[in-house]
């Protein structure tokens, strides 16, 4: 891989890569790397200090020792665009990683606020809601916060569409779930039926590359089974558990990159694990992308500091009043925006006691030195 080999030419779709994303911005990125005689590739998993990086000479473990970082979000994750060593080193080394477009990241437990990056580097999040039950538009709002947040462009799914053969009925719940996804496009699709599948692919081949896509949604939205026609083989990991009620469930246990069909514009995705309680993390930039018509209005409020509360002069209390905006989707923009708040207050505990912590190592390293210089040399 030279560095001038594609860049700022449209990128080759015949480079080994090019399946699994790359382009010629990467290409340009990664410039001085090649240089170093480094390869390029795609982090595909990350498991106990190692990866897989998928390579133009196919897929390499690599150590991760070099790039483990203090920062949590800057651990390498599945979609990450790393410089791996050449072949003949053994074992191989992950020597960098490139600067992420998009990072899906969820804070990973109630306790601590830590963030834990899902996937790097994700164009199109498809946000798979399925219609087996009630809408949950709740749920589709946190998606959708997560994902402007995140970068990468949203793309409503509701799944299981043969569920409801009433056209008309269809139409009304599509019509509900847009309404709290401003902005965002709206699929019906069905893996069981083939349903809006063919849509859906040609939706995803945004970007130079093809896109990369992430599904993302609750456990049994069906992922994995949308994954499956998506790809048009059974890659993914569709495992029945059986569950104390009987009904079956299924799990998705591994998370891939998996080149999408090249006749369907190719691409690649990214399958993580079901978003369970998926948290909201820095979503103030996504958060006002995903409730845009509330932010307008209350651009139009009297006073620039309105809470929409008592104030003479609101205007989102006026659109409430008049029914241009429903109180539902107030109240849900009020609740996510103080989780939001709660998390913001946790992250900076946390990162007051790193700050402490790292005071506190520099105090101790400084008393080491500062005893071994007052120390005699040790005779032998
Ligand atoms: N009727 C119908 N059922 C579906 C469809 N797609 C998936 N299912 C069923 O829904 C269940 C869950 O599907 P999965 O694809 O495993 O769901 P998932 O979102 O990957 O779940 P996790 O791996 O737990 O995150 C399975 O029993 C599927 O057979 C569909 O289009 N129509
Ligand atoms: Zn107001």
């Amino acid at each position: 891989m030279s560095a001038d080999s594609s860049f700022p030419c449209p990128p080759s779709r015949s480079h080994p890569l090019a399946p699994y994303g790359w382009d010629a911005d990467w290409d340009a990125v990664f410039a001085p790397y090649a240089a170093r005689g480094l390869l390029p590739g795609r982090v595909a998993r990350v498991d106990r200090g190692r990866c897989d990086v998928v390579t133009a000479g196919g897929t390499v473990r690599a150590d991760t020792e070099f790039v483990v970082p203090r920062d949590p979000m800057k651990i390498v994750c599945t979609g990450d665009w790393a410089a791996v060593d050449p072949e003949g080193h053994d074992p191989r080394y992950v020597r960098a990683l490139l600067p992420r477009r998009t990072a899906f990241v969820r804070s990973t437990s109630s306790k601590r606020s830590e963030g834990q990056v899902l996937a790097a580097n994700v164009d199109h999040a498809v946000l798979c809601v399925p219609l087996s039950a009630e809408v949950d538009l709740g749920r589709v709002e946190r998606l959708v916060s997560l994902a402007w947040t995140s970068g990468a462009r949203p793309l409503l799914v509701l799944t299981k569409a043969d569920l409801v053969p009433d056209a008309a009925g269809l139409g009304h719940l599509a019509e509900d779930a847009a309404g709290a996804a401003p902005g965002v496009r709206v699929l019906a699709v069905s893996a069981e039926s083939g349903e809006g599948v063919d849509a859906l692919a040609e939706a995803l081949t945004g970007g130079p590359a093809g896109g990369t896509t992430a599904l993302l949604g609750p456990s049994g939205a069906g992922k994995s089974t949308l994954a499956n026609a998506l790809l048009g083989t059974e890659t993914q990991d569709v495992r029945a558990v059986r569950d104390r009620d009987g009904k079956g469930r299924h799990t998705t246990t591994t998370r891939n990159l998996l080149p999408l069909p090249a006749a369907r514009g190719g691409g690649v995705l990214i399958d993580t694990p079901g978003l369970r309680g998926v948290g909201l993390w820095d979503a103030g930039e996504g958060l006002g992308q995903a409730f845009a018509e509330i932010e307008a209005l209350a651009a139009r409020c009297r006073f620039g500091d309105c809470a929409h509360g008592t104030e003479p002069g609101c205007a989102v209390l006026a659109a409430v009043e008049d029914g241009t905006l429903g109180e539902r989707r107030l109240a849900s923009y009020r609740k996510l925006q103080r989780e939001n708040v709660r998390l913001a207050a946790r992250t900076d505990a946390r990162l007051r006691a790193e700050e402490r912590r790292r005071v506190k190592e520099k105090q101790a390293l400084g008393r080491h030195l500062h005893d071994r210089k007052r120390k005699p040399p040790r005779l032998r």
